[in-house]
């Protein structure tokens, strides 16, 4: 199964790293010259994972029209961008494997929701789980979630993908695992902001049992399953990005925490931090859901600058007392 990658930063980058790893041929996408002069040249992505050799069975374009010789394609632009880069890309029947971590802003729809009304012939998977793309592409170990309707093509998909050190374990509930991604980041926001904002270790640990509650009842309202919400894509994603500054997510919760604004924070970023987009289409989507998400408007009302870190830290402490489950 060739594959291709579509997105030549970080994370497809380290994808493309993965599915290179036994010297099999891989094709990736990248919309930059540069990003794709230095792949093909110096076997390095200089601008988006710099410092980390890649293999020369990578092989790096700027024409999507190359991807056509794929038998499988890895989706990996931001989630804002997904749908229109779809729609240049030559798809009909192949297998796409969407790895953005989002919601998209206007519509509210999932990945996988995108994939489908742009490419409704393709089989659509997903493939997430705690995954800092400079240590898969440095070849740490580590386990994903791959989701797919279609059991024959999930099985072919995670043995082609599989390595002694990236072990994808599969699963049919496609909702579950995207969403899991696409909370998390938002919740990764919180817990950066109580690292910035010095309030200690307790408060961290209890935003992320209550952001993951959030989690469960979002992910359960839009047809994801619990249980993969406590798996590799939801709670594994979860603890490593509410715990590690190497996060852009938790860094970026780190600056909202000293006080600085998002929109500070945000200008001139070339890496992408998902969160910050997907918090108020996050909170738009819940509303209309009728599913209570506390942390989550308090990441939204800090990231539009509606409010100071006191204010919403005293407003989550004093709502009423509830019931855990
Ligand atoms: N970096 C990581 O460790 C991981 C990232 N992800 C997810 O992968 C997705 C891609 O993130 P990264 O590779 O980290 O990106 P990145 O932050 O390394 O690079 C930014 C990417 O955005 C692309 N981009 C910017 N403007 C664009 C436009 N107008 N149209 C299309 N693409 C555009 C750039 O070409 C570049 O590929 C995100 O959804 C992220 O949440 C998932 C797992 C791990
Ligand atoms: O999704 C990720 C790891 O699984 C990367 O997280 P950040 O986008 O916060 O860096």
């Amino acid at each position: 199964m060739r594959i291709g990658v579509i997105g030549g930063g970080a994370w497809g980058t380290a994808l493309a790293q993965v599915a290179a790893a036994a010297g099999d041929p891989v094709t990736l996408w990248a919309r930059e010259h540069d990003v794709v002069a230095s792949i093909n040249r110096e076997h390095e992505n200089r601008q988006f994972l710099p410092n980390i050799p890649l293999s020369a069975a990578i092989r790096a374009t700027e024409s999507l029209a190359d991807l056509v010789a794929c038998d499988a394609l890895l989706v990996v632009v931001p989630a804002q961008h997904l749908r229109a880069v779809l729609s240049e890309t030559p798809v009909d029947t192949r297998p796409l494997v969407l790895c953005a971590k989002g919601i998209e802003a206007g519509t509210v729809a999932l990945m996988s929701e995108i994939a489908h009304s742009v490419h409704p012939r393709a089989p659509i998977a997903v493939l997430s789980g705690p995954t800092f793309a400079a240590e898969v592409a440095r070849g740490l170990p580590t386990a994903v979630t791959l989701a797919c309707a279609d059991e024959n093509i999930g099985r072919a998909l995670a043995e082609r993908l599989a390595q002694p050190t990236f072990r994808p374990y599969a699963s049919d509930d496609v909702a579950g695992a995207e969403i899991g991604g696409a909370v998390k980041n938002v919740l990764a926001i919180a817990c950066g902001v109580v690292a910035g904002a010095g309030l200690g270790e307790n408060a961290r640990a209890a935003l992320i049992a209550r952001g993951f509650a959030e989690m469960v009842r979002y992910g359960v309202a839009r047809g994801g399953r619990a249980e993969t919400l406590s798996g590799l894509s939801g709670l594994g994603d979860l603890v490593l990005t509410c715990s590690s500054v190497a996060s852009r997510n938790f860094s970026l919760g780190v600056g909202l925490g000293k006080g600085e604004s998002a929109e500070s924070l945000l200008a001139d970023r070339a890496s992408v931090a998902e969160g910050a987009f997907t918090a108020p289409v996050l909170a738009q989507s819940a509303k209309a859901l009728e599913i209570a998400m506390p942390v989550v408007e308090a990441v939204c009302a800090l990231l539009s600058g509606e409010s100071k870190v006191d204010a919403v830290v005293a407003a989550l402490m004093s709502r009423p007392l509830g019931r855990e489950g």
